[in-house]
């Protein structure tokens, strides 16, 4: 089949985020999910409203938590009041002598244990969007390590050389000047913000109770979960480094943001949002002009770069009803609660963008 690369790239991206969403949602009916997740793919003029209830459920996958929310998913990243400083992602940095020797270490582990593992795995946010060969690399780095009860993992300003995942016990995370901040039970991680910054521990961690931990070191995640998804993402990942909320964000948080994201196409005159949507977006426009409209009156234009749809997110009023596309639009849109995980870390751009636009 002849397609022009632009029209590749897209169907391939389509295609893989298709696939992606149905690994996570692991639906009762695969075939049929594909189908309406292909078809969510198409123009939304070219769509009806009918919808799979198993789309539903897959908004609950674990990437789509709220911030802080510990009744949902335990492997949230960071929890309610942690505001990474913004630092410059470690994408741009050389190879070193001891990358370029590197090879995933290996810790012998029976199949049970290494099947449970990738499951843990396969269910946190940066580890999910791995192949399942990264995965099972990853599964068998991890070394099991016992720490005492009173004992430090972690202590704030030492410089970061492996992240973990709690196997048994419980854990707790204090920070200077805030004290304690959250606590970690099974199946959570910590230690990953450092690795991903190359950077110092934000946090001391140490045991309340006798623990064992599944340790990986930095050089396998950076090689591994780092590395993996950027040359699939780039042309998304260049175009949201131009957005000035996003381009603050680690690569790897762009490349969540890409998997979640829809890239829908809407005719001129079409609604692209209305106050009665009961679903919230926040839109990117990636091309064309998008109007926002108060009772038929224009009120606002908006083109390339620039979003919409936040203030509803932060449950604001809006003075606008709706935002129709003025021209051809080609818009992303990322669902509610992909925003609302990354919220601590685009929130102040966010508002300062927000006090100008109407929507
Ligand atoms: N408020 C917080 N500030 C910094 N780190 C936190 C916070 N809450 C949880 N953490 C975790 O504590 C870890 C300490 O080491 P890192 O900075 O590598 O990664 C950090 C996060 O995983």
């Amino acid at each position: 089949m002849f397609m022009p690369s632009e029209e590749q790239e897209e169907f391939q991206r389509i295609l893989q985020n298709a696939i992606e969403d149905l690994v996570n949602a692991r639906p009762s009916e695969p075939i049929k999910y594909l189908a309406q997740s292909l078809y969510q793919s198409l123009p939304v003029a070219e769509q009806n409203d009918q919808e799979f209830p198993e789309f539903a459920a897959a908004r609950n996958h674990p990437y789509n938590v709220r911030v802080g929310d510990s009744s949902s998913n335990p492997n949230v990243q960071y929890p309610e009041g942690f505001v990474p400083s913004r630092r410059p992602s470690v994408c741009g940095e050389s190879i070193s002598e001891e990358e370029l020797a590197w090879r995933p270490p290996t810790f012998d582990k029976d199949l049970g244990t290494l099947t449970r593992l990738k499951e843990m795995l396969t269910k946190n946010i940066l580890f999910s969007h791995l192949s399942e060969e990264n995965i099972a690399t990853v599964a068998d780095a991890l070394e099991l390590i016992e720490i005492p009860a009173g004992e430090l993992v972690i202590k704030q300003h030492d410089t970061g050389n492996a992240c973990y995942f709690v196997e048994e016990g419980s854990l707790k995370c204090d920070v200077e000047g805030r004290g304690h901040v959250c606590n970690y039970a099974k199946e959570d991680s910590f230690g990953e913000v450092a690795l991903m910054y190359g950077n110092i521990r934000g946090a001391t961690i140490s045991a309340i109770t006798d623990s064992k931990l599944w340790k990986l070191d930095r050089m396998t995640y950076k090689k591994i979960v780092l590395n993996f998804m950027l040359p699939k993402r780039s042309k998304f990942v260049e175009f949201l480094t131009r957005v000035s909320i996003f381009n603050t964000l680690p690569e790897t948080i762009m490349n969540e943001l890409a998997k979640h994201s829809h890239h829908l196409v809407y005719e001129p005159g079409y609604v692209i949002y209305s106050a009665s949507h009961a679903d919230r977006y926040l839109y990117l426009i990636e091309k064309g002009v998008a109007v926002i409209k108060y009772k038929d009156k224009d009120v606002q234009r908006l083109g390339p770069f620039e979003f919409f749809g936040d203030r509803s997110i932060f449950g604001e009023v809006t003075e606008a009803d709706r935002a129709e596309a003025e021209t051809d639009c080609c818009i992303y849109r990322f669902p509610e609660p992909i925003i609302d995980s990354i919220l601590d870390l685009i929130k102040d751009e966010l508002r300062e963008q927000s006090s100008l636009k109407l929507l």
